[in-house]
């Protein structure tokens, strides 16, 4: 099992003891200013094929001990990107009740309340998500960044579920939906660089897109991220709440390419 946590003796600070990617070049995530934006004409629009995904399928939600994550159908893929790539699963990243700033990317040193990561992989020269993750092409994650407002229906389509996975390694099976629902409407201006896992093994494969719009969930929906769930198993004498799981910003000497102009 993956021996690491956001907190203490295992924190990220020590990560790269046991994962020596951690301490290495291109990782994530960063914060995004002014002097390293650099306008990309070519940058296309998102295309998303396939997300429509029927309510007769399933997708499985499972509490890893690192974060929630949710199964997705590899018949969900992103186009306008150098090869194809095909979805894994998504996850979030959120901070606590007292703190509510768990993105993992920043904007001008500024978080968000949390962060929606789809990852997927390169389903044109990768059999699956475990051959793809170290490859330098392997990866591509849409990130969408979270702040409070509007209630929002398509996010509790995962956020009713958490009780049935509060606990480490519980699961439990949804109804698939149409995840573009959990996307900005708009897909044409994002953040683009090379970039890393953000937990360990932190291989420096990832093709990151952060659109620059972020979503809106309710005040309620993200108290329910930050209080439902724990990093420890259901018998666990000693409950660790599952809170505060970003990665603190990554040193970056490179430029950040960008869909749009200011
Ligand atoms: N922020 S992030 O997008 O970098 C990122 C995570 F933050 C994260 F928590 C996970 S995980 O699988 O839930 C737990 C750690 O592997 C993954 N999972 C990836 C890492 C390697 C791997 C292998 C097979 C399936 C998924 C993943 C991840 F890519
Ligand atoms: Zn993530």
């Amino acid at each position: 099992g993956s021996k690491w946590s956001y907190l203490g003796a295992e924190g990220e600070k020590m990560w790269a003891k046991k994962y020596p990617f951690c301490g290495g070049l291109f990782q994530s995530p960063i914060d995004f200013h002014d002097d390293i934006l650099q306008y990309d004409s070519t940058l296309l629009p998102i295309e998303l094929e396939g997300y429509n995904v029927s309510s007769f399928e399933q997708f499985i939600l499972t509490n890893n001990g690192h974060s929630v994550k949710m199964s997705l159908s590899p018949t969900m893929n992103v186009r306008s990107l150098p090869n194809r790539y095909s979805a894994a699963q998504l996850h979030l990243h959120w901070g606590n009740r007292n703190k509510q700033e768990g993105s993992e990317h920043t904007i001008g040193g500024r978080h968000f309340a949390a962060e929606l990561h789809i990852v997927h992989y390169n389903s044109d020269q990768y059999l699956d998500m475990n051959s793809a993750a170290d490859k330098s092409d392997g990866l591509a994650v849409l990130a969408i960044l979270i702040e409070i407002g509007q209630f929002n229906p398509s996010y509790e389509k995962i956020f009713s579920h958490f009780q049935n996975v509060k606990y480490k390694d519980q699961e439990t099976s949804i109804s698939a939906f149409n995840v573009q629902e959990l996307l900005p409407d708009r897909l044409d201006e994002y953040y683009r660089y090379e970039g890393s896992l953000t937990t360990p093994p932190c291989y420096p494969s990832v093709l990151w897109t952060v659109f620059r719009k972020p979503v809106q969930v309710s005040q309620e929906q993200l108290l329910a991220l930050e209080t439902a769930l724990y990093c420890t198993q259901q018998n666990d004498p000693a409950p660790l709440e599952m809170v505060n799981n970003f990665r603190r910003v990554q040193e970056f000497e490179r430029m950040v390419l960008v869909s749009f102009r200011q």
